[in-house]
């Protein structure tokens, strides 16, 4: 844990070398153009260890790469979900990937397709604080929304968050390393029921629990 938070604000030491308080948009107004810009942007997969990565996150990564082996799991890279929208807005993305390595979410997800679940692994950065020492409870049910929302949109296609019910049971130390198990467990209709629940890396600690509804949107129907 220590290791893990001492690299990313190793990270954040360098930046802040290199910026004065402003977005490098705001500094550079060609990047703020291209920011706005519809030009083309290529993904980069940011479901893939870095140097930010704790010993705890790299080995579990390396067990389920293990079961991807025989096809049973599939990795999901972070720009999977570009795969789905049609149309991506520029350099528009998850919020969950807006940080440098190591300072906010550090996941990757897998996907087991016979059994509609998803494994989230998920090392939250000490940008995500709440109470000093621990992950603030927002990050956690970020986290939560975007590893079941995962889990719903891959059977249900263009989904959105109609309700998500979080019981946090005990506090997630910052830079720990947590495994986010979700699962549909029905669909009705263009209804999506959802649960997931938030453990330890040794499983020991159970986290959070959650339920989620998500609804796969109506073509016919505009969103505003
Ligand atoms: C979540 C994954 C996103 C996937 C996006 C797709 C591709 C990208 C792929 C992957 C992305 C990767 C990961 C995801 C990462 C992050 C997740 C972020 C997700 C969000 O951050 S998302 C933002 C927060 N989210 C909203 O901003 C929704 C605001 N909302 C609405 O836009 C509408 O509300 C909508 C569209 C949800 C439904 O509207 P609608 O008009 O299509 O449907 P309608 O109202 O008719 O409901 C149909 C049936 O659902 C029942 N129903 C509806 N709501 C209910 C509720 N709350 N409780 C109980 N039942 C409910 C009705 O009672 C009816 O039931 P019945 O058919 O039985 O009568």
């Amino acid at each position: 844990m220590l290791r893990s938070c001492t690299a990313a604000l190793r990270t954040l030491r360098a930046l802040r070398g290199r910026r004065e308080g402003a977005s490098p948009a705001a500094r550079d107004p060609v990047l703020a153009r291209r920011w706005f810009s519809t030009e083309k942007v290529i993904p980069k997969d940011h479901a893939l260890p870095n140097p930010s990565w704790s010993k705890d996150l790299r080995l579990l990564f390396d067990q389920f790469m293990k079961k991807c082996e025989d096809g049973s799991w599939e990795r999901l890279p972070s720009y999977k979900n570009s795969k789905l929208v049609k149309e991506q807005l520029s350099q528009a993305q998850l919020f969950t990937r807006g940080y440098e390595d190591g300072l906010g979410f550090e996941y990757v997800i897998f996907y087991n397709d016979d059994e509609k679940r998803t494994v989230c692994l998920f090392q939250g950065g000490p940008y995500l604080q709440g109470v000093p020492g621990f992950l603030h409870g927002g990050a956690i049910a970020t986290m939560i929304d975007a590893a079941v929302g995962m889990c719903a949109a891959i059977p249900g296609g263009i989904v959105m968050t109609a309700n998500l019910n979080i019981n946090f049971k005990r506090p997630i130390p910052l830079c720990s390393v947590v495994v986010i198990n979700s699962q549909l467990d029905k669909i009705e209709g263009r209804k999506l029921f959802l649960s997931c629940t938030v453990r330890s890396a040794d499983e020991k600690i159970l986290y959070s629990e959650a339920t989620g509804l998500f609804i796969k949107l109506d073509p016919e129907k505009s969103l505003i």
